[in-house]
């Protein structure tokens, strides 16, 4: 260390307790890295690796970034996974003795992003904080940009809690350093959630206030390191962190992470965007506070009857008001980010700019109420009432802060006239010495008679008079003092002018520091109402979303669901929400459903492509939909509160985790059977299809009749596996049901028709067909098929299972052809033993050779 020169001694002082972090090192107007930060930075940032002398002989790697565009590398590194801390000089140069003071002012992490161009303005920006003793798991979820603070408590293992990080779109996780060992890399390549140690669990006093006292001890732990690391990474007092509210299970449906990735809610399966997703389709909302509230909804519907119930009856009369809904939703143009806003305040990087945008917010806020009030419903006439449009603090920053004010907060051009007595008394003396330097140069023109004369100003000599060199004889005696020559012209000051110059840059200057104080004065101010803004900022997201209820309803003609009291499902041409929307609504055939305690269980058959996991999910949304308050895709809907959704759809490999198809599968199915109740909504696709045949035949049935003896929940559960419909037989609330297709010339029409009963047609050659596989291909499956079916032995087999798909057929025929070959290795051998070697030529023997392997093949 001694041979490195002093200010390479002190970064390497600051990186030892930085490791983490890409250390940006404040040297002048640049953020410089040095070592293995500067390799792997300029390969990351594409930019320049150059090396500097530090003391030693080796010349140290260094590169850099200036420091007024440093804010894209640093998002284009968190953005990446990595963390930045930046450097600062923390005292004047001028003054400095030595090596001038640095210290990491703030730690930029993927979670605790903070600047306006690293966050979406529809998402939240989640870090999450863990905690575990035996099965029990804590998180805190928070983002840090608004505030909010959400508690979970779970019961469950390691591969738990990581699917629930990723399903809270948490981007980064601060746990234990034993837990760490053990999940983080996982977490990482996975799930790409950044994980981070931190050991301290005691909740730090500042933040006592956030966590009830009698909250439980484990919970408390996980709060206790989520604030130790905002306080290690922000290094600054957080107010706008909003108590901790704990998500108690019995107040929200609860939805696995399998089953939102399945039901496509925020985001589809394939893409990972939004768009085709549940949240796409809804997303009516105009303010960013309203989208990323609408998305927490759809993550967390509700399972209060009277909480549902206030929301589809306000959404119903806002369908019904048109005007008001418009107002609304013009009134709520003019809503900025309040609850980003607030996150600022207490930041303290809040702007004037973003003060006139909060300025513009509270006075849109009477119009809201104005609005919300013409509505006759009790739920959003309480929040009107209740909304408080801060009308002092409006009429504060109304007579503090210029309407359009710069970006900069050193420059002036903030506070108003007549905000401040001084201030005005410094703007009067700068206007009135500008006015009477105006005049003077009208003065010395007439008196002079140089009509060229002209007064000028430049920062280096200031103000100046300038006659050009053709006039300067008219200049009478001692006049004027020369200050500076130029081609063709004098520059000259007089003793009034220089006091005047002094007069006006002295006020400037003290302008400028004044108005500097008294923003942060009014900022100070601003800060005490941080939680009653977040409340607003509560108020009119909530507002924002049920008016994009009532919008994509009536646009796509949703109806308002009723609450079933007696747990059945009533559901007349109910339609898959998004299906439907993206195509042809003509086009789309709805179709009903009918769930009741004798009918728990249907059993869906049909060829592939028909319709089925389109009809189960259709189910799943509207359940959702109905429990977020939103009206729902249908005739007529009648649903109960489902406590939780299981859904096993569709492929989805978890290559990553080193899990096959059907191990996910198995995985989703135990997590399903071990945690449905009464209550629950159960959707299984196809369950065993990745086995052998019989294998996941049985396994299908077993499944079947557990979740029918056992659970009671209400279950869809499709199959290709035709045997099991003989189970309507056996098990009382199970019921048959099929999605109709039917063979019109050689060609499959699908009618999407969900019929009682069970399908009596095979149609994956046709699937195929409509796939446009080779024609070769087709035919040849066709004969075969026909092969199949005209063999006896598949013949007595069709009798118990007419429909079997074709790699049914195949496996089965796989017996067949089993015992064919045992027949065929008998002759084999039965030649081979007879066969007389010496009375063959070479190419005889060849030949029969040939012959055998063929035969054996
Ligand atoms: N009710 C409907 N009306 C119109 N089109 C529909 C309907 N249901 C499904 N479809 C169309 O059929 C396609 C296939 O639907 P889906 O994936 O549900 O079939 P499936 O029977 O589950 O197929 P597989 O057995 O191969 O998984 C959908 O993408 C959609 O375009």
């Amino acid at each position: 260390m001694a041979q490195y020169t002093p200010m390479i001694q002190q970064y390497l002082k600051i990186k030892s307790s930085h490791r983490d972090a890409f250390l940006f090192f404040r040297l002048g107007d640049f953020y410089e890295m040095f070592f293995e930060d500067a390799t792997r930075a300029s390969q990351l940032l594409e930019i320049t690796l150059t090396s500097r002398e530090g003391g030693t002989s080796e010349r140290i790697p260094m590169c850099g970034v200036p420091h007024h565009s440093a804010a894209n590398y640093i998002k284009q590194l968190v953005e990446s996974g990595h963390k930045v801390a930046i450097c600062e000089q923390v005292e004047d140069p001028k003054s400095a003795k030595g090596v001038v003071k640095r210290e990491v002012i703030q730690i930029i992490t993927p979670g605790t992003v903070m600047d306006q161009n690293l966050l979406k303005e529809t998402e939240n920006n989640f870090i999450a904080a863990v905690s575990c003793k035996d099965e029990q798991y804590s998180i805190v979820l928070n983002d840090l940009s608004t505030g909010e603070l959400k508690g979970y408590l779970y019961k469950g293992d390691t591969s738990m809690l990581m699917s629930e990080l990723q399903a809270m779109h948490a981007r980064e996780a601060i746990m234990s350093s034993e837990l760490y060992d053990h999940i983080a890399e996982t977490l990482r390549l996975r799930y790409q959630i950044v994980s981070s140690i931190q050991d301290k669990s005691e909740v730090p006093d500042p933040f006592r206030r956030l966590v009830q006292k009698n909250e439980k001890e484990l919970m408390k732990e996980a709060c206790g390191r989520l604030f130790h690391y905002l306080l290690h990474t922000q290094k600054r007092a957080l107010e706008h962190l909003q108590p901790l509210s704990m998500q108690h299970l019995n107040e929200y449906m609860k939805l696995d992470s399998f089953s939102r990735r399945n039901l496509e809610l925020v985001e589809t399966n394939r893409s990972k965007g939004k768009k085709g997703s549940l949240l796409w389709l809804l997303d009516r909302t105009v303010t960013g506070m309203g989208s990323r509230r609408l998305k927490q909804w759809i993550e967390q519907p509700l399972l209060v009857p009277d909480l549902i119930q206030q929301r589809l009856d306000v959404v119903e009369e806002l369908i019904q008001e048109f005007f008001v809904r418009e107002e609304l939703r013009d009134k709520l143009k003019q809503v900025y980010d309040l609850e980003r806003l607030a996150g600022k305040v207490s930041f303290g990087n809040i702007t004037a700019r973003d003060l006139i945008q909060l300025k513009q917010t509270l006075g849109s806020v009477p119009g809201i109420k104005q609005a919300l009030l013409q509505l006759s419903n009790p739920y959003s006439r309480g929040l009107a009432e209740q909304m408080d449009s801060h009308e002092e603090l409006y009429n504060y920053l109304e007579s503090s802060l210029h309407d359009d004010p710069p970006l900069s907060l050193k420059e002036g051009g903030l506070i108003k006239d007549g905000y401040h007595k001084e201030l005005d008394t410094y703007r009067d003396a700068s206007v009135n010495g500008k006015a009477w330097i105006a005049s003077l140069e009208q003065k010395e023109r007439s008196e002079t008679g140089i009509k060229s004369l002209k007064i000028g100003y430049n920062r280096i000599f200031g103000y100046f008079i300038e006659v050009t060199r053709s006039n300067l004889s008219l200049i009478p005696e001692g006049r004027y003092e020369r200050k500076q020559t130029l081609a063709n012209a004098e520059r000259f000051v007089t003793p009034d002018l220089k006091e005047k110059e002094r007069l006006i840059l002295e006020a400037e200057e003290k302008m400028v520091s004044l108005e500097y104080e008294l923003f942060l004065q009014v900022r100070e101010h601003v800060k005490s109402y941080i939680q009653s803004l977040q409340l607003l900022a509560k108020q009119l997201s909530e507002i924002d979303v049920l008016q994009a209820f009532a919008a994509v309803s009536e646009e796509q003609r949703y109806v308002k669901p009723l609450i079933s009291s007696t747990n059945s499902v009533s559901i007349s041409n109910g339609r898959h929400p998004v299906v439907e929307k993206v195509m042809d609504a003509q086009e789309y055939v709805p179709n009903d459903i009918y769930l009741n305690d004798d009918r728990s269980m249907l059993l869906i058959t049909g060829p592939n492509m028909a319709g089925k996991s389109t009809y189960m999910r259709q189910l799943a949304l509207t359940a959702v939909m109905l429990q977020i308050g939103c009206f729902v895709p249908a005739d007529h809907a009648e649903l109960p509160l489902f406590d939780q959704i299981f859904t096993r759809i569709g492929a989805a490999d978890d290559l990553v985790g080193g899990q096959s198809t059907f191990m996910v599968e198995m995985l989703e199915t135990r997590y399903a059977l071990s945690k449905a109740t009464s209550q629950s909504l159960i959707l299984l696709d196809e369950i065993g299809r990745g086995t052998s045949t019989y294998d996941g035949m049985a396994l299908a049935q077993s499944i079947v009749e557990f979740i029918h003896d056992h659970i009671g929940a209400k279950t869809l559960f499709s199959t290709h596996y035709h045997e099991l419909t003989v189970l309507e037989k056996q098990l009382r609330s199970l019921k048959n049901v099929y999605v109709s297709a039917v063979e019109e010339q050689g060609r499959l029409v699908f009618l999407h028709k969900v019929i009682d009963g069970q399908a009596d047609k095979s149609f994956g050659i046709h699937v195929a067909q409509l796939a446009e596989l080779p024609s070769a291909v087709i035919e040849r499956a066709k004969s075969i098929l026909e092969d199949f079916e005209s063999d006896d032995r598949s013949q007595k087999k069709a009798q118990i299972e007419p429909d079997t798909q074709l790699s049914l057929f195949m496996e089965e025929n796989n017996t067949e052809k089993l015992s064919k070959k045992k027949q065929e290795k008998s002759e084999v051998e039965e030649f081979l033993r007879t066969m007389n070697l010496l009375e063959m030529t070479p190419l005889d023997a060849m030949t029969t050779l040939f012959n055998l392997q063929k035969k054996v093949k």
